[in-house]
């Protein structure tokens, strides 16, 4: 599991390390770890350092220091190194060192004699930490057009003009090949958009130790995933497995509870006890005859998922409050909430545009921030509120902390995933796991299963894979294989290998 922090706990964890050991120079670290990594990409690229064309933009801050001294050690091993000097004067020891070096500074009056197609890499040194996001437009014509030139850029620390803290990417931002990050993870790392600029990302350790006041985001890994999942055991039962009640989908909408019914039998309820519309019971009872439409207990319960204008539908979810059980409500449900608010034990499954009626906010103001726009939906219903989106947030009421799923292709962002989704948060509700682990567990589970696929494929069939992706990931019992048995004794036959 990665955990990411905000830039405030970052320089709180940068100080604590300084403080531990004062002799150390982080900035030359940095600079070491840019270098060798921009050494790296030129192998790969042109097989050797020595000779190749490096480009440099220096911001005012102490990014540009090590985009600096990287790019006065990328020249003592033969590079033709330039530094662009951008925003502010340049960090003066970085830039002795580069001089030192035999590199050269140009500022930007001087753009018109570099040929930016010419440069076999840039380093980006514009704006670290202490960045505001965007760029301004000089700077983001570089940017640009190194981008449109297919010139590899090492990001030093992030991509200039992303948020580190939201994720967001509101104007120009760098398109990074590689992003060296130093210390910990930021936001903008595991949060997209920001996070596709950042390209592959190069962790270097600062030796900073996180401590208790930190705002932690942990971010699932495919290892969390397979570690977390409730797999049933020799002692499981349909019953200790959980079964599932579903109330979703309408006449108008019936597709969505049939979905949510296969969201939770190809994740592994126990049962699944359909409480939805005719229309989607006949198509249940051909399609999966293990449904079923008694009345009967359940250990959680979906409701709201296709449900169109239900009239009936607050006093419902009311109730299900009211039976102490834990619930997920989706979609058409969200915006049925009871108005004495809801508990932790439940999970919401809202995207950005149904999360922003939740808040009565636009969904403009959700995407620029969803990690805040989570915790705001979690502390104002006071539910566990899974935001779905490219990036899979999970928040809890009166907590900073959050989860990130794994990632998944955008072939998931059609109408009907969400029906899945909320059918399997609602599997691992009904398995005992707590709301937040189960919609963080649900959306990597999901995504898992749709990079796992060719190419876009109908929901149900995504639901499918979803059984696939569980059995492959399965933790093997630690079996002991008995040599003994079939060596002594008469000769089997076909039983012989
Ligand atoms: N953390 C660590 O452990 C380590 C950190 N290290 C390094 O330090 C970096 C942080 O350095 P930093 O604090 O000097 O900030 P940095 O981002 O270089 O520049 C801020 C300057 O930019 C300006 N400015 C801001 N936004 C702007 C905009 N949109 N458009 C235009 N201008 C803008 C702003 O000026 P202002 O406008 O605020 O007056 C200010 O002058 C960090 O990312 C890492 O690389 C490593 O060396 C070692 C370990
Ligand atoms: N750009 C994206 N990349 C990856 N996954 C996405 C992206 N956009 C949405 N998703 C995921 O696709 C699913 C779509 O859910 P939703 O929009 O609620 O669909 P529905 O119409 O079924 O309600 C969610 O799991 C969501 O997180
Ligand atoms: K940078």
């Amino acid at each position: 599991m990665l955990t990411a922090y905000p830039v405030h706990d970052i320089r709180r964890l940068e100080t604590a390390a300084i403080d531990a050991d004062p002799a150390q120079d982080l900035m030359q670290q940095a600079a070491g770890a840019v270098a060798a990594v921009a050494a790296e990409e030129l192998a790969r690229r042109r097989g050797r350092v020595y000779g190749a064309r490096v480009l440099i933009l220096v911001g005012g801050g102490n990014n540009g220091g090590d985009a600096l001294f990287a790019g006065a050690r990328l020249a003592r091993r033969g590079a033709r190194v330039i530094a662009l000097g951008l925003l502010g004067t340049p960090h003066p020891g970085g830039l002795a060192a580069l001089l030192a070096a035999g590199g050269r500074l140009l500022d930007q009056d001087q753009l018109g004699q570099v040929d930016l197609d010419g440069f076999d890499l840039g380093l980006d040194g514009v704006l670290g930490i202490g960045g505001r996001p965007g760029l301004p437009d000089q700077v983001a014509e570089i940017a640009r057009r190194l981008d449109e030139c297919d010139v590899p850029v090492v990001a030093v620390d992030l991509p200039s003009g992303v948020d580190a803290d939201t994720g967001a990417v509101p104007s120009a931002a760098v398109r990074a090949t590689v992003t060296v990050s130093f210390g910990a993870a930021k936001l903008c790392e595991v949060i997209e958009p920001a996070k596709g600029n950042c390209g592959r990302i190069v962790r270097i350790d600062l030796g900073f130790r996180p401590d208790n006041a930190v705002t932690a985001i942990d971010v699932l890994d495919e290892v969390d995933l397979a570690r977390r999942w409730p797999y049933p055991d020799a002692r499981s039962s349909k019953y200790t497995r959980g079964v599932v009640g579903i109330d979703a989908g309408s006449t108008q909408y019936p597709g969505a509870g049939i979905l949510a019914t296969h969201g939770a039998v190809f994740s592994g309820a126990g049962m699944v006890r359909f409480h939805g519309g005719e229309e989607a019971r006949r198509v249940l009872t051909g399609a999966l005859p293990n449904v079923v439409y008694a009345e009967g207990r359940v250990q959680a319960m979906l409701y709201g998922s296709g449900w169109g204008d239900r009239s009936d539908g607050a006093e419902v979810i009311s109730r299900g409050l009211d039976s102490g059980l834990p619930g997920v409500v989706d979609a058409d449900g969200l915006q049925r909430l009871p108005s004495r608010g809801m508990s932790a034990d439940w999970l919401l499954t809202p995207h950005a545009g149904e999360l922003a009626r939740l808040l009565g906010c636009d969904r403009s103001e959700v995407e620029a921030d969803p990690l805040t726009a989570a915790h705001r939906g979690a502390d104002r219903t006071g539910a566990t509120v899974l935001l779905k989106g490219s990036t899979q947030i999970v928040a809890q009421p009166g907590r900073r902390s959050a989860l990130i799923a794994v990632g998944g292709p955008a072939w998931t962002a059609q109408a009907g995933s969400g029906d899945v989704l909320a059918g399997i948060c609602t599997t691992l509700l009904a398995a005992g796991v707590p709301a937040q682990l189960a919609g963080a567990l649900a959306a990597s589970v999901q995504a898992v299963a749709a990079a796992s696929l060719p190419g876009p494929v109908p929901p149900q069939r995504l639901a499918e894979q979803v059984a696939i992706v569980l059995g492959r990931l399965q933790p093997q019992p630690p079996y002991e294989v008995d040599h003994e048995i079939g060596r002594s004794g008469d000769d089997h036959g076909a039983g012989r290998r």
